[in-house]
């Protein structure tokens, strides 16, 4: 990776990368409960940050992490879904992506926030290494608060990762039946 670091890069608008993705929920994304699988959910999340990451940085990137994702409200066969991203944070190589999930009832108009994420995106230059990424910076109360509280997140992010490690570890790379 560069030397330079990522303050070398000019610092972006948050809302520079902001991404919408709206969608009624058909019977082929529904379950048994007639609400949305929570994975097609998850797909869309992380489909629609990535999309958030490339537009901040214009490079390739892959997701590193994605930190847990609560389904507080149901979305319903038939209701709108609607996904809003955009980077909230970066340090060299990593971005951090806010997504918010609301579900819209089109007969009633009444509308909830289902499921919030933060993700780990990591630009990636042509031989597949981290390349730093430009800083971004807040501008409305929202990402303000976003921005403010990012690096205690990331602090969060790194001690699970070394923790996942430690954890990978304990495992053996044989198949189960190999291994006995
Ligand atoms: C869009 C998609 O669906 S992609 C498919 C799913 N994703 C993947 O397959 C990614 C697989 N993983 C990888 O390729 C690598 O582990 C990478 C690129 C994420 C990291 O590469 P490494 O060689 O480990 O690089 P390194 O340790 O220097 O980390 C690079 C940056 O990623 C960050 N990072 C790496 N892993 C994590 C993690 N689990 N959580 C948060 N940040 C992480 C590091 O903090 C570092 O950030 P910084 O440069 O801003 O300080």
């Amino acid at each position: 990776m560069s030397q330079e670091t990522s303050h070398n890069l000019p610092p972006k608008r948050m809302r520079e990368s902001r991404a919408i993705k709206a969608s009624i929920v058909l019977p082929p994304d529904t379950n048994n409960h007639n609400t949305m699988f929570g994975g097609k959910v998850m797909s869309y999340i992380d489909d629609i940050a990535a999309i958030s990451a490339m537009r901040h940085c214009r490079q390739r990137v892959v997701t590193a992490s994605t930190d847990s994702v609560d389904f507080m409200h149901p979305i319903r066969l038939g209701d709108s879904i609607c996904l809003e991203s955009f980077v909230t944070w970066t340090h060299k190589t990593s971005m951090e992506v806010f997504v918010k999930v609301t579900a819209e009832d089109l007969m009633t108009g009444n509308r909830a926030i289902c499921a919030t994420s933060f993700l780990t995106f990591v630009a990636l230059d042509p031989d597949n290494r981290p390349i730093l990424v430009p800083p971004v910076y807040p501008e409305s109360e929202e990402e303000k608060f976003l921005h403010e509280t990012a690096s205690e997140r990331a602090k969060v992010r790194h001690d699970r990762r070394s923790q996942s490690r430690e954890l990978a570890e304990k495992f053996v790379l044989k198949r189960s039946w190999e291994a006995l």
